[in-house]
């Protein structure tokens, strides 16, 4: 497949669903009891991938709804600076809030997230905020998988995917469950595989695989050899540290180890890995690179204490490449 470099089109890839804030732990190695003080980033996956694909040179746009508030204001005013392009990130006008996403660093393998997203802007996108000439102008369509837990945004989102279909726009489909956003598992399963079997890219963790199959501890052949049965061509499968695989519908299977890093706190890889991952193919290298160009953003992000505001730059990446091992598993 051609992976959706398109010098001719305004946009590399636009990303929809969510622009959030984070909200990192300022002091390590203590529960959120005890944590006093915290650093405010954007966050919220589809943003994080959008900023690393920015920071990588990519022409970047966003669709996605934002509070008419000053959180609202601060996004907006970071992806603008960032270089990407917000003029679909609209504003919600019926008081809807920003979501926000307090971190824990207990230490470097004990971190967690305690989402604040009740009634949260980005999940009130509607249809007719989803505009047809905008989806045009990319080369790829990346798709929050979140952005599918609830209406009005999951109608927005199945319009975006059909618009991209319709315009010759490649899908890129980023899992990123987020068990919080979503009723129950049945319901993100029938979703999830309603756009994964429209995807022509699929990115998911192992266990965000299983929770597309309503299944536990699920083959990475059987996950192929369903999905390939649909539209994709290119399905990733991140297995943490472990390290991760591409699978081709032609058969090629490629497997990229993770690299050695002082882990900080392990959030912020999956975006990393999706940007960079993306970055490679858009400019034309293969997959095998590709996967350690992921693997590589991922180890620099996990070292650092955002996701955003960490994502590497092209240089950063290569030279990791060139001169960190790996870690063997
Ligand atoms: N502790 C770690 N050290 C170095 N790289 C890591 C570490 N954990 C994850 N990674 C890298 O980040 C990638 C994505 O991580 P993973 O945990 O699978 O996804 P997610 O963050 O979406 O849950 C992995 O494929 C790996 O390359
Ligand atoms: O996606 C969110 O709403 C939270 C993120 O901004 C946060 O930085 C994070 O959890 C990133 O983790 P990742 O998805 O593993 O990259």
């Amino acid at each position: 497949m051609s992976n959706g470099a398109n010098s001719a089109k305004k946009f590399d890839f636009i990303a929809i669903g969510r622009a959030c804030i984070d909200l990192n732990a300022a002091e390590y190695n203590r529960p959120m009891e005890e944590t006093m003080t915290f650093v405010k980033y954007v966050g919220g996956s589809p943003a994080n991938i959008a900023i690393g694909g920015a920071r990588l040179g990519l022409k970047a746009g966003f669709i996605g709804k934002i509070a008419d508030d000053q959180h609202g204001r601060f996004i907006e005013k970071y992806m603008s600076d960032a270089g990407i392009d917000t003029s679909q990130l609209v504003v919600d006008q019926e008081g809807h809030k920003t979501g926000l996403a307090f971190t824990e660093i207990k230490s470097p393998e004990e971190c967690s997230i305690l989402m604040y997203r009740d009634d949260v802007a980005d999940l009130y996108l509607r249809t007719d905020e989803v505009d047809e000439e905008y989806i045009q102008q990319a080369g790829m369509l990346l798709v929050s998988g979140t952005a599918l837990a609830q209406s009005p945004s999951r109608e927005a989102v199945l319009k975006a995917v059909q618009l991209a279909k319709r315009n010759g726009v490649k899908i890129v489909f980023e899992l990123d469950y987020r068990p919080y956003t979503w009723k129950n598992k049945e319901e993100t399963a029938v979703y999830y595989s309603i756009v994964a079997e429209q995807a022509d890219i699929v990115i998911g963790t192992r266990d965000e695989y299983d929770v597309m199959e309503n299944s536990e501890g699920g083959s990475n052949d059987n996950t192929i050899s369903y999905l390939f049965g649909h539209r994709p061509e290119i399905i990733v499968i991140k297995h943490g540290v472990e390290g991760s695989y591409a699978y081709t519908k032609s058969g090629e299977v490629f497997r990229a180890q993770a690299y050695k890093t002082k882990v900080l706190k392990t959030f912020g890889a999956g975006d990393s890995y999706a940007s960079a991952f993306l970055y490679a193919l858009i400019t034309g290298k293969d997959i095998g690179t590709a996967l350690k160009y992921g693997s590589a953003s991922a180890s620099i992000v996990v070292s650092k204490h955002s996701s955003s505001e960490a994502m590497p730059t092209v240089e950063e990446i290569e030279e990791l490449i060139s001169n960190q091992p790996v870690i063997h598993s």
